[in-house]
């Protein structure tokens, strides 16, 4: 890593392995945010329908494409939503059109997952094209039990659905998606192959005190939900390591403000416009700086197969203030730390309102 003063630090462009950028009018807004840091991104299929054929698929990405500004070079990577029914024929189409990757939601573990999957066993020839074609397998490792404590959810799924599906499929790439307990930490360090996960800057800079702190904090509720420090830290352990299997994924979620502030507010933080510098805060804070390359460029393109980058980007040591909300299609959408001050930004700068 190029790291000519302690107060800029340049890296290969970085990809972000794991968000969710909607799709209709929310495309002005996130795509713009996204593109201006990341090189590549995994695409969350979690729309409304979901995303489920490689034909839904491609028009997505081409909605995506058209929200790209001009002179700006970014390339949508396309995921499938995993259902009980999704055929196995599907995933050779999936793969001839682009898409890289299938992902797997507990059906009622989070936003969207109503569609998801009920019983793993029900997808396991569609599970087996995928092994055989090279679509990775990506999941919200949750389990959904009412009886299983939410902080609880992560080392169950591990434990229950995880480590089985492995030994049934120990050619089947997988990524263990916003892991956020040192078990899933662990779990992963400890896996010889075909094992990765992504973490996000989130759960690297808060623990769940965050959601209580002077009272109810909806921007820092997402899931799977923010957990004790013990985990907070194991999580930085794991990010800082320089082990390749963990890498970046933002899971930046964006919700309208009114969503978020609510009754029953929507699961989510929104990070796309400063994905880096909070990244280079948690980094810096862990006094692991020259490891960001290796967390945010070098290691997600080696697990997917991909080419690693050419271009680079550069973060400047500047006080910047995030903007309180950005226009949302007719909503509001705040982002994480809106209102505050960070250290690191981006050059040029990008976090700027839409
Ligand atoms: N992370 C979240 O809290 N929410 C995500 C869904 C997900 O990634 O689980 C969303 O789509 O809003
Ligand atoms: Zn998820
Ligand atoms: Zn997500």
């Amino acid at each position: 890593m190029a790291m000519s003063a302690p107060d800029t630090l340049t890296l290969i462009r970085p990809d972000d392995w794991h968000v969710h950028l909607r799709d209709g009018v929310a495309l002005a807004t996130t795509v713009p945010h996204t593109a201006a840091q990341f090189a590549r991104a995994i695409v969350m299929p979690n729309l409304k329908p979901p995303v489920t054929t490689a034909a839904q698929a491609a028009a997505y990405r081409e909605r995506i494409r058209a929200a790209i500004p001009p002179g700006v070079a970014f390339e949508p990577l396309m995921t499938l939503y995993l259902t009980d029914d999704l055929p196995p024929e599907e995933i050779a189409r999936a793969r001839a059109a682009g898409v890289v990757a299938v992902k797997l939601y507990p059906a009622g573990a989070t936003t969207n997952s109503a569609a998801g999957v009920t019983d793993i066993r029900k997808t396991y020839r569609t599970l087996e094209a995928m092994q055989r074609e090279g679509l990775l397998l990506l999941v919200h490792g949750e389990v959904t039990d009412a009886e299983i404590d939410i902080f609880d959810r992560e080392a169950v799924f591990i434990e229950r659905v995880l480590e089985p599906l492995r030994r049934d499929f120990p050619a089947l790439r997988i990524v263990m998606e916003h892991i956020t307990t040192q078990e899933a930490a662990q779990y992963v360090a400890s896996s010889a192959h075909h094992l990765a996960a992504t973490i996000t800057a989130h759960h690297l800079l808060y623990n769940r005190n965050a959601l209580f702190t002077g009272g109810l904090r909806p921007h820092h509720y997402c899931l799977p939900v923010l957990k004790r420090e013990v985990h907070r830290r194991a999580l930085l352990a794991a990010a800082t390591s320089g082990d390749p299997r963990f890498f970046l994924g933002t899971d930046s979620a964006p919700h309208p403000a009114s969503l978020k502030e609510h009754a029953v507010g929507c699961a989510g933080c929104y990070t796309a416009p400063a994905a880096l510098e909070l990244y280079a805060e948690a980094f810096e804070a862990a006094g692991a700086l020259e490891r960001l390359e290796a967390f945010a460029s070098l290691h997600g393109p080696d697990f997917y197969g991909l080419p690693r980058n050419q271009a680079r980007i550069t973060l400047r040591r500047e006080a910047w203030e995030v903007p309180q909300a950005y226009a949302y299609g007719d909503a509001q959408l705040k982002p994480l730390r809106g209102g505050e001050t960070l250290r690191w930004r981006v050059q040029p700068p990008t976090g700027a309102s839409v």
